[in-house]
């Protein structure tokens, strides 16, 4: 987001959300699209993407309320173009310039596990290392907010994870992969993102 428009939103007293991620392909770029609807749904709170490819200072960072951080699972592991935004970070984390704002984190991959539960443990720690409030998934696969079993293609939270979002997605365009399923559970917690922020906010 420009600075200008960030600095407008402030003076609007609208919360700011960024979303800051690393897609290789646009699987997780698309997943990070539908956490930014699910924010954008409550009115006081504005979410931006902000890929780390083009992310020239952490810095910039510092005026958002909430930063989510989400990459794909390569090799069980964020991919190295992550893992150089979070040692950058390494001189915020000197001044503790993130303390005490909200995370929150996600990971999309080609199998159903595939390990991304290592990926969401390296972004949790990661958060917990700058002092930061570490926001669980919050929708339980198997209670009545889903009408389908886990694992179905439109079930919400199909992975059945808790510490984070986990997506999953085929050997095809990300127009079509990952599921819808998993599109709506990226828009729940989007908006659950959104709804603790205003939550913070009233401290
Ligand atoms: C170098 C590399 C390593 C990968 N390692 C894993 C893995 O460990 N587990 C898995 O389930 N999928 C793995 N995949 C598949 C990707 O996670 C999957 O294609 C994902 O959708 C890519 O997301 P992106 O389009 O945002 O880059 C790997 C893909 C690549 C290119």
């Amino acid at each position: 987001m420009p600075i200008l428009y960030l600095r407008m939103n402030i003076i609007f007293n609208m919360k700011n959300v960024a979303i800051v991620y690393y897609s290789g392909y646009g699987h997780t770029k698309k997943v990070a699209e539908h956490i930014r609807v699910g924010v954008n749904a409550l009115k006081k709170v504005h979410a931006v993407l902000i890929s780390v490819d083009e992310l020239q200072d952490v810095d910039a960072l510092n005026d958002y309320e909430a930063i989510v951080f989400g990459a794909p699972t390569y090799m069980g592991s964020v991919p190295y173009q992550f893992k150089k935004f979070m040692d950058d970070a390494s001189k915020v984390w000197l001044k503790k310039g993130w303390k005490d704002k909200l995370a929150a984190g996600f990971t999309n991959s080609g199998s159903l596990s595939g390990d991304k539960f290592n990926v969401l443990m390296q972004l949790c720690t990661f958060a917990c290392q700058h002092g930061m409030l570490w926001l669980s998934l919050g929708i339980d696969n198997t209670s009545g907010q889903n009408e389908h079993h886990s694992g179905h293609l439109e079930a919400l939270n199909r992975m059945g994870g808790s510490l984070g979002l986990m997506t999953q997605s085929e050997n095809d365009s990300p127009e079509v992969t990952p599921p819808i399923g998993d599109k709506r559970t990226a828009e729940l917690f989007g908006r659950r993102i959104a709804e603790y922020v205003i939550l913070l906010a009233k401290r």
